[in-house]
């Protein structure tokens, strides 16, 4: 099972510019979730600095008791093994093969034989729907697949923490819903706990089950996924709906005659209701995802803490939850 990840007061800056402050939040064991935030909002670095690649000047994030922020370097070292990442273009190396390309991370960090390295490389490129195309380099496939072999590289240490920066970044929208679709499929195959950076509405509506949100320095909000699809906060909406009137500018923040300006404009049109689509289903064949049973005595437990608007979702969720329409696309094949 996936690992609680608990971030308390976590703070950034480099030099002067203060990118977060007093980022406080918990990833649940075996859950996914996204982190949503304009451009510029310091998510990559949130990432990073969960991982122990950047150091937070203050806060803690602590994972199996080690502190990622402030433990000797040795344990942060080995609490690391414990991650996978999938960074923003796939970080592959562009002269070896696919397949030396997933298998690097068990030939750098473990002692195992050929034989088991390459049993292993072969099921997690079956995972990820590249079977056929292991011995292509990086410049020969697709973006798609090109990020799927980007995901089977972070799942060859048996991950328990997977961390995904904007996964869908220069796919179309097809192949993006089978990047959600190969997400879920995997929660429900490792149940590791994950947590995806992500600008794709569709990704956020549909794949996590917490989500969270970071703006001007600070974490709007982070909780069930309910929470934030029914939340009137301005910048959620904006975020949500898609739109330039709001706080998110440009430059990510306006200046207040501009929001003037547009508020006047915008009195009396109402927001269009926003709909809180189901959650995708594993696909047709795998197991169900054990996060589902955690999460829903979980979010239940919180009911009387959560905004009404969440909680009258959270319970309309849970009430057609037998009867509702499973979101399914096929599993990813080896062509995008
Ligand atoms: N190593 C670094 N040194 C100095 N500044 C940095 C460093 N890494 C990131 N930054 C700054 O931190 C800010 C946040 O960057 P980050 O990449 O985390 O944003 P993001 O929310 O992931 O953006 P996007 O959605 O565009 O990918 C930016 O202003 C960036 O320039």
């Amino acid at each position: 099972m996936g690992i609680e990840v608990v971030v308390e007061g976590l703070t950034k800056s480099f030099g002067k510019q203060n990118i977060w402050q007093d980022v406080t939040l918990t990833l649940p064991a075996g859950e996914v979730s996204v982190m949503l935030g304009p451009s510029g909002t310091g998510k990559t670095v949130f990432l990073k600095s969960l991982v122990g690649l950047l150091k937070p000047e203050r806060g803690r994030v602590l994972i199996n008791g080690v502190d990622m922020v402030n433990s000797p370097e040795r344990d942060i070292y080995e609490t690391r093994k414990l991650f996978g990442l999938m960074f923003q273009d796939g970080a592959l190396f562009g002269s070896m093969s696919l397949f030396d390309n997933i298998a690097f991370p068990l030939r750098e960090h473990t002692r195992r034989k050929e034989s088991e390295i390459r049993r292993t490389v072969m099921e997690r490129i079956e995972v990820v729907g590249l079977l056929g195309s292991e011995g292509k380099l990086p410049g020969e496939i697709s973006g798609g697949m090109r990020k799927r072999a980007g995901l089977a590289r972070a799942l060859v240490l048996d991950p328990q923490i997977i961390l995904c920066d904007e996964p869908d970044s220069g796919l179309d929208p097809v192949r993006t819903a089978y990047l959600s679709q190969l997400l879920i499929d995997l929660n429900a195959q490792i149940d590791a706990t994950m947590l995806i950076v992500t600008h794709n509405l569709d990704i956020a509506a549909t794949v996590p089950d917490n989500m969270g949100m970071l703006f001007r320095r600070e974490l709007v909000t982070f909780g069930p996924r309910e929470v934030l699809l029914t939340s009137d906060e301005p910048v959620v909406a904006q975020f949500l709906g898609g739109r330039r009137e709001g706080p998110i500018g440009m430059s990510e923040e306006k200046d207040a005659a501009t929001l003037a300006a547009e508020a006047a404009g915008a009195a009396g049109r109402p927001d269009a209701p926003r709909a809180i689509v189901p959650q995708l289903q594993p696909s047709p064949g795998l197991p169900p995802r054990q996060a589902v049973a955690r999460r829903r005595e979980r979010v239940l437990s919180l009911l009387g803490t959560l905004p009404p608007a969440a909680r009258t979702a959270i319970r309309d969720t849970y009430a057609k939850d037998a009867a509702a329409p499973t979101l399914t696309v096929p599993r990813a094949g080896s062509g995008s």
